[in-house]
């Protein structure tokens, strides 16, 4: 663990700093009484000592009163510190996950100290014995020296006999006597006890003896040791871990080269403050700091790199980003270790009572501090980038397999690279592809045309029960998702390494209409997910990377590819999955669409957990009977209908005959996406080719008036069946 963790000392003139920017005492003076002024005594053995005096960097504990040490007095210190109570539990110890990953670090640096210690055992045998007999010599001669009573006392006879004060020196000689007397007694007894245990330990058992050399020998090797000789190594000469303190934020901050912070600093070396204490949040510390006046957190972040350097840590430890408030607040964490070196949790669906709404939000990936972020499914459309081995793969497998936790959604999808990465998910999805070669491209290609229809279809329903008032934001509503026949369930279509398609003869057509599904399918519950690894203009149409709304960039190889997955200007904003590296870490990278993007990485799953989640969603689905068929992997297309067997289907009660009207608005409710929008007219149209049903004047009273309207009788629509069936018999 320590190995490659940089001198955290390196460089850098630690009084120097102190001296030019820091008032130590100023600020203490400053601090509330009762404020707990020692830093967190537990990590000393392996934090800097100058850090942990730091007067802005506190121990975590929940007493902590007083305001901040660094606020300025200009700046209103806004809600932080106004009546706001501290949480009974720290932050870090009321979730889960960061409880377990703080307990896990500490168990993981126990475990180191013990291994490093185990390996040297022979050495530090082999110096015991050496120190030990000249301990035995040493002790015993500061024990009589002790008895005697000379230390201090004899330099002082010394003086008063110089001098020639006869009377002085007697005194001392008394006291030193007196005292003498008492510590030979003490001696004496302990001796006796000593010689008493002796015996006891030649008559009692073995291991007695074991146990009195366990403690003694190594007793006796400390008090024999040189004093510039330790019996066992140092564990780590280079920190593994530094504590967050404001001076070492400060010196990092002034060290980015950014001119505005430099002078504002030089005038005023409390421009950057610090309106929350610096405390342990997770595995890691944070720092909320107000940047100078101008200073936007975001040209922090962007210069992450140059801030890691200024600590003296790798890049993935050191974590800043804008924090709430307004631009010029900066959140900055940094881990005990760095990120690609920390255990995630498990997945939280993996659990078997898990199940998805997807509505609803779902743990997607955790973020440096080991925080689950969730995402969601509905209204959205997902891209996800990266570089072979980046680990997109699983991460969209990871979104699949949530859906099918939701046994209304109908999934569909095509993985263009062959190698069976969703094969695990074939039983629960109603379309699956896997391969580049022609066939298999085709089939994708016809599967994003169907789409399409099938936004027609569903924009046709929408619209239907828009009228109902049942889509008041002519959206898909979780009514209507679950509703059975509405024809509104979540379809997730997905599609991994799409570059093979866009580059194919297809992707042309492809690329168009896949645009026009995203924009349309959003509100319609048909929810798009991509992975590509190519993410420039031929592999990935513009049209598909402007609309998609939600992204998860992983490593990628440069600015131009973080920029074309997360848009323009992202790597400039400081939002760049080009720190994350392929393969080492993988599942890393930045998700866009959800407020700020944040660097998060996604859960990892592998194909057995894949196929436990996979054997829950056929359950699920089984009761809910959504389980499609295998035999049967084709599209669902609205099926050939008559327009008279749907008349007799919902011709109203014994009615003899009815208005043209009142049967389509039956017909809409029936099958929105044919008959939606229809009127008396295109019904009349509709049964031309039936000459058996006379559209003709029907009348009828409302509110005691005779009303006339165009309708037909029931008499005539059964005798049209009939002759239509009687000519189906002959065919
Ligand atoms: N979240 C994760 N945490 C840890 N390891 C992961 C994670 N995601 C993926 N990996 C590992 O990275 C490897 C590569 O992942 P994946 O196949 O998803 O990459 P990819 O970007 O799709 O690469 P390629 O384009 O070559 O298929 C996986 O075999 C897996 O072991």
């Amino acid at each position: 663990m320590t190995s490659n963790i940089p001198d955290p000392h390196d460089g850098f003139d630690w009084d120097t700093a102190e001296a030019e920017v820091f008032d130590l005492n100023a600020a203490r003076t400053r601090r509330a009484p009762g404020r707990d002024d020692t830093s967190d005594a537990d990590r000393d053995d392996i934090t800097e000592d100058i850090d942990a005096d730091d007067a802005e960097s506190v121990d975590d504990s929940p007493q902590r009163l007083g305001g901040p040490v660094d606020a300025a007095d200009d700046i209103p210190v806004s809600a932080f510190n106004t009546g706001q109570r501290r949480p009974i539990l720290a932050d870090w110890a009321r979730s889960r996950a960061t409880l377990i990953a703080a307990l896990r670090w500490w168990a993981k640096y126990a475990g180191y100290v013990a291994a490093y210690h185990a390996v040297r055992t022979p050495k530090y045998a082999a110096k015991t014995a050496v120190y030990a007999p000249a301990g035995l010599f040493r002790g015993t001669g500061r024990a009589l020296h002790w008895a005697t009573a000379e230390e201090g006392n004899w330099a002082l006879r010394q003086a008063a006999a110089s001098k020639g004060d006869a009377d002085a020196w007697l005194k001392l000689d008394a006291r030193r006597q007196r005292q003498s007397v008492w510590r030979w007694w003490v001696l004496l007894f302990a001796a006796a006890t000593l010689a008493t245990g002796l015996v006891a330990l030649m008559v009692g058992p073995a291991w007695w003896r074991w146990v009195a050399l366990a403690v003694a020998v190594p007793l006796l090797a400390r008090v024999g040791r040189p004093d510039d000789k330790r019996l066992t190594d140092r564990v780590s000469e280079a920190r593994t871990y530094r504590k967050l303190t404001a001076e070492l934020v400060r010196r990092a901050l002034t060290s980015l080269q950014l001119a505005a912070i430099n002078s504002a600093v030089a005038k005023d070396p409390k421009a950057i403050s610090f309106p929350v204490d610096i405390h342990r949040d997770g595995p890691g510390h944070l720092a909320i700091v107000d940047l100078p006046y101008g200073v936007e957190a975001a040209d922090v972040v962007a210069r992450r790199g140059k801030l890691a350097s200024a600590m003296r840590l790798p890049l993935d430890q050191v974590w800043p980003e804008p924090a709430p408030g307004h631009t010029g607040r900066l959140a900055l964490w940094v881990g005990y270790e760095p990120a690609s070196q920390m255990k995630q949790p498990a997945w939280p669906l993996l659990q078997a009572s898990a199940r998805v709404d997807v509505f609803k939000a779902f743990a997607f990936a955790t973020d440096p501090r080991l925080n689950t972020v969730e995402i969601d499914l509905m209204f959205r459309n997902y891209l996800f980038g990266g570089q072979p081995g980046s680990g997109k793969t699983f991460a969209l497998r990871d979104l699949v397999l949530a859906a099918a936790l939701d046994a209304r959604a109908e999934i569909r999808g095509y993985e263009l690279k062959g190698v069976g990465d969703f094969a695990v998910l074939e039983p629960v999805m109603a379309e699956y592809g896997n391969g580049f070669d022609d066939e298999t491209l085709a089939r994708c290609f016809a599967f994003i045309e169907w789409l399409y229809e099938e936004c027609r279809r569903r924009s046709k329903r929408i619209e239907h029960y828009a009228r109902l008032g049942k889509a008041p934001e002519n959206k898909v509503t979780p009514e209507l998702a679950s509703l059975k026949g509405s024809g509104l369930h979540p379809l997730v279509a997905w599609f991994d390494e799409l570059q093979e398609l866009m580059t194919s003869k297809y992707g042309k057509d492809a690329g168009e209409i896949l645009e026009k599904v995203i924009k349309l399918g959003r509100a319609l519950g048909v929810i798009i997910l991509i992975g590509t690894q190519i993410p420039d203009k031929d592999s990935l149409p513009t049209g598909i990377t402007r609309n998609v709304n939600s992204r998860f960039c992983l490593s990628v190889a440069d600015q131009t590819a973080n920029d074309m997955i997360l848009g323009t200007s992202a790597y400039k904003n400081g939002h760049r999955a080009t720190v994350f590296q392929p393969v080492i870490e993988a599942g890393w990278g930045i998700l866009a669409g959800f407020g700020k993007p944040v660097a998060v990485r996604s859960f990892y799953v592998d194909t057995t957990a894949a196929a436990r989640i996979v054997a829950r969603a056929v359950a699920l689905r089984v009761n809910a009977g959504t389980l499609p068929n295998p035999d049967e992997q084709t599209r669902a297309v609205t099926p050939d209908h008559s327009v008279l067997d749907d008349l007799a289907q919902v011709w109203p009660g014994d009615e003899k005959a009815a208005w043209n009207e009142t049967l389509c608005a039956l017909l809409a409710e029936l099958r929105p996406d044919v008959y939606g929008g229809w009127e008396a007219a295109q019904l009349t149209t509709a049964l031309k080719p039936h000459p058996l049903v006379k559209v003709a004047d029907v009348g009828r009273r409302i509110d005691g008036k005779a009303t006339t309207r165009r309708g037909i009788k029931h008499t005539d629509l059964l005798a049209a069946i009939a002759e239509r069936n009687r000519k189906q018999a002959a065919d």
